[in-house]
């Protein structure tokens, strides 16, 4: 059983840009993430999920506010893959370096046994590609592959962006499998995703963004109860748009 780790934003605010031109990516924005559970993580482009992220990863730093994984910055604790799983951009692979390369170089650098590397190859699919270098990858391979390095660290945190992009319908059948396994064993889980139709497959729970701000953290039942359209009682993608576009509204109407 793996340490439940929940992910907390608290006031959470990005501003990249200075002045004038200064872009308000997020915007206080406060929401706690469970673990034992598949968080989908919603909102149109630009509305801020990647940036989210890449704060809880320490990757960008916030102008303001918290992002806090058992109480503690990320940035702060040692080996970070057992700690957290991330797959932000399946190119982040060295395109010259084999699969399992790229993988023993990751568990090398965080005290993770090697004997993970081909359980993680095993796992994903990507066993008979092993020792097939990145650039020869298709983009399905390289999100499986960016789904191994995820795993190899066996970590209570994993944040998905987009993990669905490029995979056939084999690997969204074991994709959705795997990410019930995982929330299963305790483990936090933050999926985002456009596609509303595997999102609603895959999720307990969502929280949508918009422009930057929380317009809803539910339980996906509550969540199409409280915005579904009574025409489409059962479509995520209905009440996600009937939130947004309201949410859309709001902000131009404040800015006239
Ligand atoms: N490095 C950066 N410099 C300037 N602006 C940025 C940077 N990264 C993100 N932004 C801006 O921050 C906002 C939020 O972007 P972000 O990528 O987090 O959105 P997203 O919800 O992940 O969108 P998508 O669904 O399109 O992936 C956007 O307005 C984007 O243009």
């Amino acid at each position: 059983m793996v340490t439940m780790t929940a992910i907390e934003l608290c006031e959470l605010t990005k501003e990249y840009g200075r002045g004038g031109k200064a872009v308000r990516a997020l915007d206080g924005l406060t929401v706690t993430v469970r673990p034992g559970t598949v968080t989908g993580f919603l909102g149109p482009n630009g509305a801020g999920k990647s940036t989210t992220m890449r704060i809880v990863l320490g990757l960008d730093r916030p102008t303001s506010g918290t992002a806090l994984l058992d109480g503690r910055p990320y940035g702060a604790r040692p080996e970070p893959l057992r700690r957290v799983g991330a797959l932000l951009d399946a190119g982040a692979a060295h395109p010259g370096r084999t699969a399992r390369d790229h993988l023993r170089v990751l568990a090398s650098s965080n005290r993770i046994p090697d004997r993970r590397v081909a359980q993680v190859l095993e796992e994903t699919g990507m066993a008979p590609a092993a020792r097939r270098r990145v650039r020869t990858f298709s983009l399905g391979m390289r999100q499986r592959l960016g789904i191994a390095a995820a795993l190899l660290g066996d970590p209570p945190v994993l944040l998905l962006d987009e993990p669905v992009n490029g995979l056939d319908p084999e690997g969204m059948v074991w994709l959705r499998g795997l990410v019930r396994r995982l929330a299963d064993e305790g483990r936090t889980v933050l999926v985002s995703s456009h596609l509303m139709g595997e999102v609603a497959r895959i999720a307990d729970r969502v929280v949508v963004l918009g422009a930057g701000r929380l317009l809803a953290d539910a339980a996906l039942e509550d969540f199409l109860r409280e915005h579904g359209d009574p025409a489409e009682p059962d479509s995520l993608e209905a009440a996600y748009l009937r939130l947004t576009a309201g949410a859309t509204r709001h902000r131009t109407k404040k800015e006239v």
